[in-house]
């Protein structure tokens, strides 16, 4: 039966780059996208922005929502200091069995917690399930009209602090209405634009940087 593209992902990582080597994984992977079939990871050029957002908090607790492939999960855990965990959610199981590839053959699964299942469900467990009081830095780039529903549930279930930073991806395309114009007007953030590109395209794109205020 034929493959899937997220197959045919890990098949270039496990040819190209070398294991245990997470930068040799995001470029083998920017290359199969740029070079094969296109594939929606935040990619190289907005990939940097996140890298600078990231080195700039040196976060210690990270959740991240929308694992896809596990392309963001390697940039960011590469990054992150000894002891600090990122959790990644990943609805569908298929892209989570992938990601779990990727992110080993990156040598990264020791800072990074897979989580199957809907962003609805375990928000509201992080304090039970993983020991978590509040996150440093959260990921979002996951189902688009989730965003908003899931920051206003992570505000509700205190996982947010002051200075916690929300970068979310893909606010111009496919776009988040409703999360701009919450996180743009409300008193409780403090939110900046980072013009880019859709990933490995020309089409326009950015992310949203919100710190919330508390
Ligand atoms: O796909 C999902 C939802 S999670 C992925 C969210 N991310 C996106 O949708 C996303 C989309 C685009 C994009 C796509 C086509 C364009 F023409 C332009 C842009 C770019 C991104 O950077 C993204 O992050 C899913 C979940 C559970 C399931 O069972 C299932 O079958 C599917
Ligand atoms: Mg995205």
């Amino acid at each position: 039966t034929k493959s899937t593209r997220p197959q045919r992902l890990l098949k270039a990582v496990q040819k190209h780059a070398t294991r245990g080597d997470p930068q040799s994984v995001i470029s083998a992977i920017d290359h199969f996208c740029r070079h094969s079939e296109w594939a929606m990871n935040v990619g190289d050029e907005k990939g940097c922005i996140l890298d600078s957002v990231v080195s700039e908090l040196n976060p210690e607790k990270v959740l991240e929502l929308g694992t896809y492939c596990g392309y963001s999960t390697v940039r960011i855990a590469r990054l992150l200091p000894p002891g600090a965990r990122l959790i990644t959610l990943e609805f569908n199981a298929d892209y989570a069995a992938i990601a779990r590839q990727v992110i080993a053959w990156a040598g990264l699964e020791d800072k990074v917690q897979l989580v199957e299942g809907a962003s609805g469900d375990w928000i509201p467990r992080m304090k039970e399930h993983f020991g978590i009081e509040t996150f440093d830095f959260v990921f979002l780039d996951h189902w688009k009209d989730r965003y908003l529903p899931d920051t206003k549930l992570m505000e509700d279930c205190g996982l947010l602090r002051k200075g916690t930073v929300l970068l979310a991806d893909n606010v111009i395309c496919p776009g988040v209405p409703d999360y701009l114009e919450y996180v743009r007007n409300s008193l409780s953030y403090k939110s900046c634009y980072f013009k880019s590109h859709l990933e490995y395209t020309k089409a326009e794109d950015g992310l949203e940087k919100s710190v919330f205020l508390g």
